[in-house]
């Protein structure tokens, strides 16, 4: 939720991370702004759409005062120091920057020293040698790869956390305008692509975050434009408008310029003409197989979707799973992206496609939004599902909720317990604040059986501090500035939750009728509470049973994700500084032989997920490590009716297909995320004689053996 990072940050003086007095901008909030002519209307989708908005304060006296100024403030927090001379449309992506889990400026000297040559954009644009990148990226195995279609499923499972030493574009600190361009913007036919109306958007791209100067970003907005030339969005808006809106996105999480070009290309493999041999000539293997993956999960997404998969708690589990251990926790972030802009225009579609989508993202997407800690994102999907699934909940809790949400409040109430620490001589890591988000508090509502009044941390703030001895020192201060709530003090310090869970929390009353929850802990216990046994993401999905290979892959993508996108990566200067948390491996360089790395055909140890797509019904089944097709067909096993009378296997299942295609091999071990169809499109007519001809090689003692001992199947 909130967060404080950038590389500008990074580069102003350790002496300002805690000191400095901090003036703290307004801010919009949808909900709470009652001047906002968005936010009285119910059919507003900003009103619903809104993150929280999380104030920080923390060394960031000098946070805007890089010549970067745009890129950096959009990929910092919303609502940190010195926006107030901001143009409305940088406030705008600002709105999207209320990251969850980060607050640290622990060590900014450190990164000051790493990082301080490299472009604000991001602090991972240095030249990363080939070598890092997995050797599948460009030695792909041709069995099952013919043609641009079969490629979108073959080799998801590549090692998820491989794929963070993949910079190949990311070197690039080009910055140029659009009509600086280094390099042709001609078709084949040497027709100049610069369309107006594309000129226009990269214009305003540019205005609205520096990424859209960089030259590979430039580039890929070209070919999206000439990949989706004359298709239109349902709302109306040219098909390019999604994807800049979609990299936007990326870039205000401060995505690097891999993510960027992958997510204004990323629907180019599915809509167009672009293969991945030519995203691949062209970007570079890191880019083309972020565009594969997103494709991938599109399917994925779009074969569960029509089937309602996802309304079924256990596979709805098996798809989170699946979709972040089958590819590169990026790709993820790309389709996360993707879906929240859709769900920002999903007016233009059918009521009944407005469901369908808004179910699906409430299922799937917004609970992986928050396994990776991406709270604003997962805020605006929330509420922007629960707008179109229970309209009238929804107009009735935003206008409850205008009427008392007060956004001064938490600036003024920052402000001062800011001061009153400083009178106390009490320094802190992070002081920052939220709202609490109109589904979050429906939600709570609805578990706890409890009226909005009876919900205290609608208003929150958490204090980050040295040590346990200053967290109970700056609890006094708290009490001494408010009147607290009685019987509300939870002291998890001196005692922790079941799971390990560690911090201070009162509520107090502010002006004496509004109540705040304060939440005081060490970087030590934040962390915990992040990344650790406690993780928030654990701690909002209830009191599910996870897998370690689940605990390992979240934590993984989490890695992934952090270590991309500077805006989220708050935490890793508390990290660096931490003795039990570290990260699985260093990132950003471990490599092949990294004994952590995730390697899904050695030491994972499963289980596996499968679309099995079966007489047009789908399913996600969880098959052991190592699991084959084989196993998979006799799964269904003799006395199903997909088996005959006579103890073989029917036609359908006699050619499965893998991945769109006929499978070649039952030996073939399943990988997270592989489709099985089992009901291949035959014609009805050619069954009888299919089987016939089976019954033949059968009698002449052909068949194969029993199933589950079935050995190759041709090839
Ligand atoms: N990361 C993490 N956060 C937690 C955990 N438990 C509680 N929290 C945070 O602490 C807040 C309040 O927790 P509690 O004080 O235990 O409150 P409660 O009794 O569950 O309910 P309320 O007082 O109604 O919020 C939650 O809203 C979370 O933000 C946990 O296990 N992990
Ligand atoms: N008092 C607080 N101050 C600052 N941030 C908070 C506070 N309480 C929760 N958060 C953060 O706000 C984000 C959204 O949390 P949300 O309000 O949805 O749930 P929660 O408060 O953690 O849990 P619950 O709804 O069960 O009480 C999370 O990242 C959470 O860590």
């Amino acid at each position: 939720m909130v967060v404080a990072t950038t590389i500008a940050l990074y580069a102003s003086p350790p002496s300002s991370v805690c000191s400095t007095p901090h003036q703290i901008s307004s801010f919009d909030l949808d909900l709470s702004s009652r001047s906002s002519s968005s936010s009285s209307s119910p059919s507003s989708i900003a009103s619903s759409s809104s993150p929280q908005k999380p104030i920080v304060v923390g060394g960031l006296s000098s946070l805007f005062s890089s010549a970067s100024v745009k890129s950096s403030s959009s990929s910092s927090s919303s609502y940190s120091t010195g926006v107030d001379d901001f143009s409305s449309s940088l406030r705008d992506d600002l709105k999207d920057l209320s990251l969850t889990s980060s607050f640290c400026y622990s060590s900014p000297a450190k990164f000051r020293r790493d990082h301080h040559h490299q472009s604000p954009i991001s602090v991972f644009h240095g030249p990363v040698s080939s070598s890092c990148s997995p050797p599948m990226r460009t030695a792909r195995d041709g069995s099952f790869r013919v043609g641009a279609s079969s490629r979108l499923f073959h080799g998801f499972v590549r090692k998820a956390l491989g794929s963070c030493v993949d910079y190949e574009l990311g070197s690039s600190s080009v910055s140029l305008l659009v009509d600086e361009l280094t390099f042709p913007m001609e078709d084949d036919f040497g027709v100049d692509t610069r369309k107006p109306y594309a000129r226009d958007l990269l214009r305003r791209a540019q205005l609205r975050h520096e990424i859209f100067k960089d030259e590979s970003v430039i580039k890929a907005f070209y070919e999206a434009e000439k990949a989706h030339r004359g298709q239109m969005r349902a709302s109306g808006d040219p098909y390019l408008q999604h994807c800049v809106e979609t990299a936007m996105l990326l870039a205000n999480i401060g995505a690097n310029s891999t993510v960027v070009v992958a997510g204004l290309l990323h629907d180019t493999m599915d809509d167009s003409f672009m293969s991945y041999d030519y995203i691949l000539r062209n970007f570079g293997a890191g880019v083309a197989d972020l565009v594969e993956g997103v494709s991938k999960l599109s399917q994925l997404s779009k074969l569960a979707r029509e089937n309602n998969t996802a309304c079924k708690t256990v596979e709805a589990d098996r798809l989170h799973t699946m979709f972040l251990a089958m590819a590169d926790a990026r790709a993820v972030l790309i389709k996360l992206a993707d879906r929240l802009h859709n769900m920002k225009t999903l007016y233009a579609l059918s009521p009944v496609k407005q469901q369908r989508f808004a179910k699906e993202t409430l299922e799937i997407f917004a609970p992986l939004a928050n396994r990776l800690g991406i709270s604003t994102w997962k805020v605006q999907l929330e509420n922007l599902c629960f707008k179109h699934l229970h309209p009238d909940q929804h107009n009735e809790m935003s206008t409850m909720l205008e009427d008392s949400f007060d956004e001064a409040m938490i600036t003024s109430a920052i402000e001062k317990l800011e001061q009153a620490l400083k009178k106390e001589g009490i320094s802190y890591h992070v002081l920052c604040g939220r709202h609490k988000s109109l589904y979050s508090i429906y939600s709570k509502m609805l578990k706890k059986k409890l009226t909005v009044d009876e919900i205290h941390d609608i208003h929150g703030l958490r204090l980050i501090v040295d040590n346990e001895g200053d967290c109970y020192k700056a609890l006094g201060v708290v009490h001494s500035v408010w009147s607290e709530v009685p019987g509300k003090l939870k002291d998890y310090i001196t005692d922790p939750k079941f799971n390990g869970y560690q911090s201070l929390h009162t509520v107090v009353m502010d002006n004496g009728t509004v109540p705040l929850e304060v939440q005081i802990r060490t970087q030590e216990m934040h962390l915990q509470a992040e990344f650790g046994f406690a993780a928030h993401w654990r701690y909002k999905e209830g009191d599910c049973k996870y897998s370690s290979f689940v605990l390992q892959m979240v934590e993984w993508a989490r890695w992934v994700v952090t270590w991309h996108c500077e805006a989220m990566s708050k935490d890793r200067s508390f990290i660096s500084s931490s003795d039990t948390i570290k990260p699985p491996c260093k990132f950003p360089s471990h490599s092949e032989d990294c004994p952590a790395s995730y390697k899904p055909n050695s030491s994972q140890d499963g289980p596996v997920y499968v679309i099995v797509i079966e007489n047009d019904k789908m399913s996600v089944q969880e098959f052991p490590a190592s699991s084959t097709v084989s196993d998979l067909l006799s799964r269904a096993g003799p006395g199903s009716s997909r088996w005959s009378m006579y103890g073989i296997p029917a036609k359908e299942e006699l050619r499965p297909r893998l991945n769109q295609r006929p499978v070649s091999d039952l030996k073939w071990k399943l990988k997270m995320g592989d489709v099985v169809e089992l009901t291949p499109p035959i014609p009805d007519e050619s069954l009888t004689e299919y089987r016939e001809e089976i019954q033949r090689m059968y009698d002449r003692g052909l068949a194969f053996s029993r199933p589950g001992t079935m050995d190759g199947w041709g090839s």
